[in-house]
């Protein structure tokens, strides 16, 4: 896992690495400016212009580094460096020293009046204003400088991040003074305001670049916000033993389709099938029958009294767990035989879909949902369960307060899908692409979690996994058929690759 800090432990741990490492915050500058410039690099010839924007702080300090860097490889770079106060940190005036150490090389420093240059498409602009250390919305002088850059053509690279967004919370920020980046490169973790899909404006795409941490100092400072990898993943699967039956990997039943709606049910279904399940019964309403035998005759069906859609909750003691929702409709039998299922069962549950909009508009089922049950609302059905936000910043909050208040487990689904579990945590996801944004994309997430958890993985542990499966999946898809040409099934198909990319 990758911790997200808050940006001010950054500070802390900074101040332990510089004790301990030891290790000097002049060579600890010097590192993340190799870094970026290393970077940097990959993505702009010397055919451009650099134009670098510093501030008085250490992301000024890093902005001096990179030009000097640059100037040493011959890109042709100009710099400003906005000091207004008279003020730069030691940092920052060292690198100032050892920039003007340069023969002829452009350096204007501004105190007060600034006329800015001309910037043109060609143009590369570094973006070294403010970093982690930003305490108050941009303002005066600052304000006009960071609304001139973002009103010109040129391309801008932020460093660590753009200036004026501050790493967590934007609510209550001047959204018209941040820079609009169109990359950032970030020192060792995102920032948290990097993953709500408010902020992509100005974070533009972004890159995660490595410098050296004490990682004790990591190990200790507390978090709630976490990235997966490949690795922790990885980890979580155990091998299937030789001596083992279908019985030792669970019997999962999903409730699920309605009229119309079958499809859902289908496409649950058999990623559930290929999450690694024993068996899988779908209960369905009585017109699903024959196109669920013929379309996975893996599955073994159990038929409603209805045929349209769900009226009776069916005997749950053969099964190990159950999945609830996709394509289910919201008939008012299907709410009370919803309410039934849920008073009958203990052990944790997948609930998606309209499973979740019947909770909504019935809240009392919600009492009845066994603690660490799994509900993947995407962001508007989340709204109708906890009311509705105004950004996505204030939807998590909002998710993490549910899933501890209610003791469940809240997969809010989202071009980066947060994990909000029950103590509090946030497990971000951030495979997957813009491809998965098709019909059925969540259905199939419902039954590899609905599989998972049938398997014995602990309720958050399946969650996790299943998200990050269910990512990869879609990668593997849209390498296959493309972003546009993917559609729900070929994230079924590419599970069984997804599994071996990730074990
Ligand atoms: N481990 C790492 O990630 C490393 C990161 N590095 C880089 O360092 C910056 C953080 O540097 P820091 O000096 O802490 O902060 P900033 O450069 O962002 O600037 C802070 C100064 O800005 C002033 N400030 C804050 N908000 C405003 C504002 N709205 N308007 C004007 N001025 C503002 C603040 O002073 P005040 O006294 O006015 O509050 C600070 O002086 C990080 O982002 C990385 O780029 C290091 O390179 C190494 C390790
Ligand atoms: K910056």
């Amino acid at each position: 896992m990758i911790k997200i800090f808050a940006t001010e432990k950054v500070k802390d741990i900074d101040k332990y690495t510089i004790l301990n490492m030891p290790i000097a915050p002049i060579d600890l500058v010097e590192e993340a400016v190799t870094a970026f410039v290393n970077e940097f690099r990959n993505h702009y010839s010397k055919m451009h212009r650099i134009v670098v924007f510093a501030g008085q702080g250490n992301n000024g300090a890093d902005a001096l580094g990179i030009a000097r860097q640059l100037l040493d490889e011959s890109y042709k770079v100009i710099v400003y460096l906005f000091n207004p106060t008279g003020y730069l940190s030691p940092e920052c005036a060292e690198n100032k020293r050892r920039l003007l150490n340069i023969d002829q090389v452009e350096f204007t420093e501004i105190r007060d009046n600034f006329i800015p240059p001309y910037l043109s498409s060609r143009d590369v602009v570094i973006d070294g204003l403010f970093g982690s250390g930003l305490n108050r919305p941009l303002s005066g002088g600052f304000a006009g400088l960071v609304k001139y850059i973002n009103s010109t053509p040129a391309e801008i690279v932020s460093i660590d991040i753009p200036s004026g967004l501050f790493g967590e919370d934007n609510r209550e920020n001047d959204k018209d003074c941040i820079i609009r980046a169109n990359k950032t490169f970030t020192f060792n973790f995102p920032k948290l305001s990097f993953l709500m899909p408010e902020n992509e404006v100005y974070v533009g795409e972004w890159k995660v670049l490595n410098i050296n941490m004490h990682p004790q100092a990591v190990a200790d400072t507390p978090t709630n916000y976490y990235l997966v990898t490949e690795e922790d993943i990885a980890c979580v699967f155990q091998p299937r033993k030789r001596f083992t039956h279908k019985g030792t990997y669970g019997h999962a039943l999903l409730v699920a389709g309605s009229r119309g709606k079958l499809g859902a049910a289908q496409l649950s279904a058999g990623a559930c099938l290929r999450s690694g399940v024993g068996m899988l019964t779908v209960h369905l309403p009585k017109c699903g029958e024959l196109m669920m035998q013929t379309a996975l005759p893996e599955a073994m069906v159990d038929l409603d009294a209805h045929t349209d859609f769900f009226t009776v909750a069916p005997d749950i003691t053969p099964y190990t767990t159950l999945g609830v929702g996709p394509g289910l409709g919201q008939q008012i039998e299907t709410a009370v035989a919803l309410d039934e299922l849920m008073s009958a069962v203990i052990k944790p549950v997948v609930l998606d879909a309209d499973a979740l909009n019947l909770i909504a508009s019935n809240k009392d089922i919600l009492n009845k949902i066994p603690t660490r049950s799994i509900l993947t609302p995407h962001p508007k059905e989340f709204d109708r369960l906890a009311g509705a936000s105004n950004s996505a910043y204030e939807r998590l909050q909002k998710a993490r307060e549910f899933a501890k208040e209610h003791r469940l487990c809240v997969v809010l689904k989202d071009a980066y899908t947060a994990i909000c579990t029950s103590e509090g945590n946030v497990y971000y996801s951030v495979c997957g692409n813009p491809g998965m944004a098709t019909a059925g994309s969540g259905d199939v997430l419902t039954g590899i979690i609905l599989g998972l958890l049938a398997q014995g993985y602990e309720p958050e542990t399946a969650a996790v996994a299943g998200v990050f499966l269910h990512g990869t999946a879609g990668d593997l898809a849209a390498a296959q058929w493309s972003e546009r040409g993917m559609i729900a099934g070929d994230l079924i198909d590419s599970l069984g690759k997804a599994f071996k990319q990730v074990i």
